[in-house]
């Protein structure tokens, strides 16, 4: 941020807005050649502790003019005496939301389950997680089955369709005792599925988005299988909090895992840890038996496990009693969540959504160097800013003195669209 040559300490802070705006009636809209205040182009304009923040409506323009805009609006504001940073926050409405999904209103925390190989108990991990965090009286709990290729929670849970739609048209779920569930395979009517593509990416978006999931907890999604391109987008639109990867202890399983972890990581949805199922056995003499006892599958994936399930009936049985080893796992990821948690973002966090991306960069060197040391800068984008982050602490950390480099930063994703970034200096 460009800080103001002169900052008399008398200049009071009362009216400032006021001031700036009358300043910035100097710059003119582009396109209708009126000042900014009275097109609209300006939208807001605040004043925290003479750090002033304007809000723009830059959607109209192209790259360059935007950039020039801005930067207008910037020397604008900095002019007025008592203003000590100017920042431009762009309008954010439909930054970044081609496929994205906003989180169903009343849902708080959407976990996936997902595994990377059919097979390995993700149905039967999602449903026993589901109906263990349900175990809990004040908890409102629902289930996704998302899972195209293998829809299997109906079957585990017993239930049956139609699925009836309320006034507004949206899917009503299914009761399923303690919880609510909406399953593709409740709207496939047996039909052999060939899904493909797009239409898959559809089905699992649309029917997610047209359940009427009122309010609720924790919504458990049972996502398909592997890493290919319907986890992809399903991983990439639905607004997931949290990942629970799902893993036999063979190590081919392990060693498929460990990519289904990147491609999470890599589309910012924290990883809450793996589940590995089918771990041993007891037998009927009494004795366990661990299948893979050389296997280390926290030091293969570099992430806690969350629960080690044996190959046991009790763990595939859905009457009325939650297995125990269930109702562990739903503790370890209430704690995981608890600690991947949210950022939380303050009001201050800089905003780039919405600006052309030439003045992304400049702005957020421009914040993050006015950040005191031992404070938290916050950063919020449309889009991953791993890349960003690494450039400025890069950048920024170099010019302090040896020792004082900083390299670690939290990046997460809490909506396709929402990214936020905090790097305490
Ligand atoms: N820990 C376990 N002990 C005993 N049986 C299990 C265990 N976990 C899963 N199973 C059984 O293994 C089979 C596969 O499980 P499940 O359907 O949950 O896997 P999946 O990964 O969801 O498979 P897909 O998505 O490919 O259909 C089921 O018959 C299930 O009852």
């Amino acid at each position: 941020m460009a800080k103001h040559d002169i900052v008399p300490d008398d200049v009071p802070t009362d009216g400032l807005a006021e001031r700036v705006r009358d300043g910035l009636r100097a710059v003119e809209d582009p396109d209708l050649g009126s000042d900014v205040l009275e097109s609209g182009l300006v939208t807001d304009v605040s004043v925290d502790e003479r750090v002033v923040r304007i809000g723009a409506d830059l959607t109209g323009l192209d790259d360059p003019t935007a950039e020039d805009v801005t930067e207008a609006l910037r020397r604008r504001a900095l002019s007025t005496p008592g203003v000590e940073r100017a920042t431009i926050e762009g309008e954010t409405p439909d930054a970044g939301a081609d496929d994205a999904i906003d989180g169903p209103a009343g849902v708080d925390t959407v976990i996936a389950v997902a595994s990377a190989k059919g097979g390995v108990g993700k149905t039967t991990v999602s449903t026993q997680l589901a109906r263990a965090l349900a175990a809990d009286p004040d908890r409102d709990v629902g289930i996704f089955d998302a899972d195209l290729y293998g829809p299997n929670v109906p079957e585990l849970l017993d239930l049956e369709g139609p699925v009836s739609a309320n006034a507004a048209g949206d899917a009503e779920p299914i009761d399923a005792g303690d919880l609510t569930a909406m399953s593709v395979g409740l709207i496939a009517n047996d039909e052999p599925l060939a899904w493909r593509g797009a239409m898959a990416h559809e089905a699992v978006s649309e029917l997610f988005e047209d359940t009427a999931w009122g309010d609720l907890d924790t919504l458990v999604v049972d996502l398909p299988p592997g890493t290919g391109d319907i986890v992809l987008t399903a991983l990439q639109s639905l607004p997931i909090d949290g990942a629970v990867l799902v893993s036999t202890p063979h190590p081919t399983s392990v060693g498929d895992t460990s990519r289904s972890a990147t491609l999470f990581e890599e589309n910012g949805v924290p990883l809450l840890g793996t589940v590995v199922n089918m771990r041993g056995f007891t037998c009927d003499c009494g004795r366990e038996h661990d299948l893979f006892p050389d296997t280390d599958v926290e030091a293969a994936l570099d992430q806690p496990v969350l629960c080690d399930l044996p190959f046991d009936e009790r763990v595939r049985d859905f009457g009325d009693d939650v297995p125990p080893e269930a109702l562990e796992l739903a503790d370890a990821v209430r704690e995981r969540l608890a600690a991947v948690g949210d950022l939380s973002v303050p009001d201050h966090a800089l905003d780039l959504r919405g600006l052309p991306k030439p003045i992304r960069h400049e702005q957020a060197t421009a914040e993050f160097r006015a950040t005191e040391p031992g404070e938290t800068f916050y950063l919020l984008n449309d889009h991953d800013p791993s890349p960003l982050a690494a450039e400025l602490v890069g950048a920024v950390g170099r010019e302090g003195p040896p020792g004082d480099a900083f390299e670690e930063y939290a990046v997460r994703r809490r909506a396709p669209d929402e990214w936020v970034l905090a790097v305490t200096r």
